[in-house]
């Protein structure tokens, strides 16, 4: 759900400017793109309208693609963690007040105790008086154990409530990084992974390449199928991929019907063989609708392949080039692999 804030007279103004835009562009007008260029045009994010203007330069221009990295790196809120991080600050305030009422009381019977040694150090006490300093001592220890069973429970329930929250927290995160709908990572997994990738690349030297799979013209598959028959071969095509996937191989779906690899300890080659396996089984898959015999349509797929140059390269450029090498296959006649060395 994207939402905006502002005044139907601004809004009108900014989608007179997003009408123009799309025609102009060929911008598919879906909501997200909506979105997108309705934040370009109102400028409040000057980083994201930098971003927005580049990519406007660039050959390749904009696409739903893009715009799916751009509104996931300025627009996407992850809620569910923020949820956790206000349940553990709810707990830890909890646990600082009871700490601090536990040492009030501590420090009221020490006050009370020191209280009574003083009493007892007075001479010619009679029996009374030290009987009654003596029940006052045996009062204050009696409470003074209360108040620290009362602390040691509080403060187990606050270490069973913390180990719960934990748990759920790190079921919670590996949903987080899991695409609901294909069951491999999702963008912020691809993010997150990236980022290790590119710390290790010291390890792992240049035999680190990426993939970039995306299926052709599934628009025109939504179209005649619908989305749900849609969702359907997204599912079978995440499946495919994971179907041979090795151990150093990460999945992800980007966005869309995009999906990428990442790929440890591999040469160029190997990699190109790997996407071109993929290819081959999309292509040659024989998919029927369910409950029926009719078979749908081919479903091919198109790949971009680069590898990683240490030292060189950062995310962004890395991506890049893979994603050069998948729209010379989407412009080539698609149901292609093409590797960044035959650009
Ligand atoms: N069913 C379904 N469709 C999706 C999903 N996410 C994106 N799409 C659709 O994927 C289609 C992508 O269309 P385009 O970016 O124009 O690309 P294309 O039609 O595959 O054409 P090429 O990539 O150029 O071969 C759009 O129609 C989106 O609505 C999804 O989760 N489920």
């Amino acid at each position: 759900m994207y939402r905006i804030q502002d005044s139907p007279e601004v809004a009108w103004r900014l989608f007179q400017y997003i009408k123009a835009s799309f025609e102009e562009k060929d911008i598919n007008p879906i909501p997200l793109n909506y979105y997108l260029w309705y934040q370009y045009y109102k400028g409040d994010n000057p980083q994201f309208r930098e971003e927005l203007d580049q990519v406007l330069k660039d050959d390749m221009g904009y696409n739903d693609r893009i715009g799916r990295r751009l509104y996931n790196d300025y627009f996407a809120v992850d809620s569910t963690t923020s949820e956790f991080d206000k349940a553990f600050r709810r707990l830890v305030n909890l646990m600082v007040q009871k700490i601090n009422s536990w040492n009030d009381k501590l420090d009221s019977h020490t006050k009370q105790l020191e209280y009574s040694t003083e009493e007892l150090k007075k001479d010619n006490l009679d029996v009374h008086q030290v009987k009654e300093i003596t029940s006052n001592v045996l009062s204050t220890a009696t409470s003074m154990q209360e108040t620290n069973q009362m602390f040691q429970k509080h403060m187990l329930e606050s270490s069973e409530e913390i180990k719960k929250l934990r748990q759920q927290l790190l079921a919670v995160q590996s949903q987080v990084l899991q695409d609901e709908l294909t069951e491999v990572g999702n963008r912020k997994a691809y993010n997150m992974a990236m980022e290790e990738m590119l710390q290790d690349v010291a390890e792992f030297g240049s035999g680190c390449c990426m993939i970039i799979a995306d299926i052709d013209h599934f628009k025109n598959f939504n179209d005649t199928y619908g989305h749900l028959i849609g969702d359907s071969v997204l599912r079978y095509f995440a499946k495919l991929i994971r179907r041979n996937q090795s151990k150093n191989e990460d999945i992800f779906r980007y966005g869309g019907e995009e999906f990428v690899l990442l790929l440890r300890n591999f040469s160029l080659d190997e990699a190109v063989k790997r996407a071109q396996e993929i290819r081959k089984q999309i292509s040659s898959a024989h998919l029927k609708l369910k409950n029926s015999d009719q078979e749908i349509n081919t479903i091919t797929a198109s790949f971009g392949v680069a590898q990683l140059r240490p030292n060189l390269d950062d995310a962004e450029s890395f991506f890049n080039r893979a994603d050069k090498s998948l729209y010379k296959a989407k412009k080539d006649g698609r149901n292609r692999v093409v590797c960044e060395i035959s650009l």
